[in-house]
């Protein structure tokens, strides 16, 4: 697939996962995907950090793991990505076929925080995309994941949901081994290096 042909077919599909949200009255029924520049934000540093390994928490139905999936072809690197929902992941997973990009992707279905209590292996790039309330009880697993100096975690919905991650980059923010950003880009997204 030609990157002219990648750009219009994810476009056309953001439209249609736009489309469904805008019917859905139950937030949880709504697949939140990513803003479109915030996805193309997380690929351009796949791109420069040359991210081997990347985790991506909530999948949904694969917008952004599409976009890091797309990256990682580039730079001969994997994407792990966890979600809860097993028919969400499923999606997930048709639409990783139809792109042709199935094969640097793993699909992993449960509760995040059970792979995260068990996960050793490091992580260059982690995507955190799920539940606000529960970031605070990943930090201790995430610090473990992320271990050299330049692996960077990504946050998203810093600007639009301000109260409910202010916990997470308070813990952040007090921690002197990261340094991190707030960046203005789709609903904010905030970027955490380990120095
Ligand atoms: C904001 S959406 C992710 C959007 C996706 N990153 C994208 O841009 O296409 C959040 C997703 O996280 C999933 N999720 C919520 N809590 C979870 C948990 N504890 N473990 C794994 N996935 C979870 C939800 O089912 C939902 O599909």
């Amino acid at each position: 697939m030609t990157n002219t042909v990648f750009l219009q077919r994810i476009a056309d599909l953001y439209d249609e996962f736009k489309q469904h949200d805008a019917r859905q009255s139950d937030r949880l029924r709504r697949y939140r995907n990513i803003e479109a520049e915030s996805a193309k934000l997380l690929a351009m540093l796949v791109r420069t950090q040359q991210s081997k390994r990347i985790l991506e928490i909530g999948t949904s139905t694969g917008y952004s793991t599409l976009w890091l999936a797309e990256a990682a072809k580039t730079v001969q690197g994997r994407v792990l990505t966890l979600e809860i929902n097993a028919f969400r992941s499923a999606q997930a997973k048709k639409y990783a076929e139809d792109f042709e990009l199935e094969g640097f992707i793993d699909f992993w279905v449960g509760d995040a925080a059970d792979y995260l209590k068990q996960a050793m292996e490091p992580f260059d790039l982690i995507l955190l995309d799920a539940e606000r309330g529960s970031y605070v009880s990943y930090w201790e697993d995430l610090k473990r994941l992320l271990q050299s100096s330049g692996s960077t975690l990504i946050i998203d919905n810093v600007i639009s949901h301000p109260a409910e991650v202010k916990p997470m980059l308070e813990l952040i923010k007090q921690d002197e081994h990261y340094m991190s950003s707030i960046l203005p880009v789709g609903a904010g997204l905030c970027m955490v290096v380990v120095k």
